[in-house]
């Protein structure tokens, strides 16, 4: 079937680029961002639209309710998980496709050439928020099989989807509903394979297959000296400031070389084998291109490229993002914050669990705020996902390679990645089966920050991947339950 099949879909794809950018420009333009509540009824918006262009291609749809989550003391439903299913032929592999719909919040005036919500055309490059991290990629698997059916050929594969719009929160909700329904429901029962495409390459011209991720262990610290912000020249000399010991404690958890300074905290951490070590060599990164894209004078461990991919993928790093209720606006306001709140995470590893790295944070925390000996309030809450490995050496992981060397004739690097998905372990284990992440953009894409971008080369050949992939994995035998 590869020798007719494969170049008419291949040939659709590039005849139809215009169409499937239309479509990311239309998803791109639904502000679906999850951690600002103000834009939910957007993010609902957003998993209806892709219900519809799911529908288009045949598939079977179901909008599963996952509840709430408290914000403020108050229950916020959450957006509903888009489930579907597209054949069931006992004789074909089923692939359960996981993506998310949902977006890094983007404001113009954070830095952005262009409006965040409108995909731009440049260069070669589509920018918008949401053009890679995620809405490119979940596209991407519509528009490979609306090429199969096309050019008039069957899908080689029955696919199964879940696809949610609360990925970039903590994907509340979605592990309860693949554990205690989904699951129990047997909808993981003809699974054989589990794919994402939620990441990117490591640089930009190599495509890379990615066999583990980093999990996250994210952090609101609360500080309240007052019950209202108030005047500097009122106040100033009479109160013990909130912001003066949120500074104080986030400055003690990390040193400037990056050190995490929690106790215990690197305790757990899976030793370096010797045949781990030697991976790293053999990796084709280019640190000092990696150093120049994002204007950086010096990397950290003095931009050593083994220690540089090391301490992306398998060791802890301490983020701090920003702090709630300080004057972040331009001008000279001279208020003292009432209360804030300090936003860090950890980037955990294998063996890390979150729930021991949470107790070594808040007793770390705890310790320093009663040394500090201040009389105002403090709290600390987190919410956290778990790192995944999975083993590449798997025929899944193989197949996946002959489909990436067909469309970019070169050998995918074997990668790991930094951030977080963190509902992929729980597929690993909900299913049983071998998990792959396929990226589809390039390690310039710039995923959460200003001008995120998919190059048209990767969403275009990314289409043609997956296509190419669904080929792949027809040809796999069944694997053994
Ligand atoms: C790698 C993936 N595309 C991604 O961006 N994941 C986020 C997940 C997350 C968890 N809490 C907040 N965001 C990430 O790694 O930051
Ligand atoms: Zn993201
Ligand atoms: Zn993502």
């Amino acid at each position: 079937m590869a020798d007719r099949t494969l170049p008419q879909v291949f040939k659709y794809v590039d005849d139809n680029a215009e169409t499937f950018k239309k479509l990311l420009k239309e998803a791109v333009a639904i502000p679906s961002v999850s951690c600002d509540v103000k834009y939910r009824n957007d993010c609902v918006r957003m998993v209806e639209w892709m219900q519809e262009k799911l529908k288009e291609v045949g598939a079977t749809t179901e909008l599963r309710d996952v509840g709430y989550q408290t914000i403020d003391e108050k229950e916020v439903k959450l957006p509903p998980v888009l489930v579907g299913v597209l054949g069931n032929d006992p004789l074909k592999q089923t692939i359960c496709i996981y993506g998310h719909l949902d977006v890094q919040p983007a404001l113009k005036s954070d830095g952005w050439d262009t409006e965040p919500f409108e995909l731009v055309e440049r260069d070669g490059k589509l920018f918008g928020r949401g053009s890679t991290d995620d809405k490119g990629p979940v596209l991407g698997w519509v528009h490979a099989i609306n090429a199969y059916k096309a050019v008039g050929e069957e899908l080689p594969v029955n696919l199964k989807f879940v696809l949610e719009c609360m990925e970039e929160s903590g994907s509340e909700g979605l592990d309860a509903l693949l554990l205690e329904k989904l699951k129990p429901e047997g909808f993981f029962k003809d699974v054989d394979y589990v794919c994402i495409s939620d990441n990117y390459w490591l640089g930009t011209t190599k495509p890379c297959i990615t066999y583990g991720l980093r999990g996250i262990s994210y952090y609101f610290l609360e500080i309240q000296c007052a019950q209202m912000d108030l005047h500097s020249g009122v106040y100033g000399g009479t109160v013990h400031e909130a912001m003066t010991d949120l500074i104080y404690l986030m400055n003690e958890l990390v040193d400037k070389n990056g050190k995490i300074l929690i106790d215990g905290i690197y305790d757990s951490v899976a030793p370096l084998t010797d045949n781990e070590k030697k991976l790293y060599t053999n990796i084709d990164f280019d640190t000092d291109g990696y150093r120049k894209s994002i204007g950086a004078p010096k990397l950290a461990h003095n931009g050593d490229k083994e220690q540089i991919l090391m301490h992306r993928w398998r060791f802890p790093s301490l983020s701090l993002h920003g702090i709630e209720g300080a004057a972040f606006q331009p001008g000279a306001k001279t208020v003292i914050p009432g209360k804030v709140i300090g936003k860090f995470s950890i980037r955990i590893v294998p063996n890390q669990e979150p729930e021991e790295v949470e107790k070594l944070v808040f007793d770390f925390v705890n310790k320093k705020w009663a040394a500090r000996k201040s009389p105002n309030k403090m709290r600390i809450t987190a919410q956290s996902g778990r790192a995944w490995t999975e083993n590449p050496d798997h025929p899944h992981y193989q197949a996946a390679a002959r489909a990436t060397r067909m469309i970019y004739l070169t050998e995918p690097d074997m990668s790991r990645e930094g951030g977080s998905i963190p509902v992929t372990i729980t597929l690993q284990e909900a299913s049983g089966r071998n998990v792959l992440l396929l990226p589809m953009g390039a390690g310039d894409d710039m995923a959460h920050s200003q001008n995120e971008k998919i190059n048209v080369r990767n969403y275009i050949e990314g289409i043609k991947l997956f296509a190419a992939y669904f080929h792949e994995v027809s040809k796999l035998p069944k694997p053994s339950k």
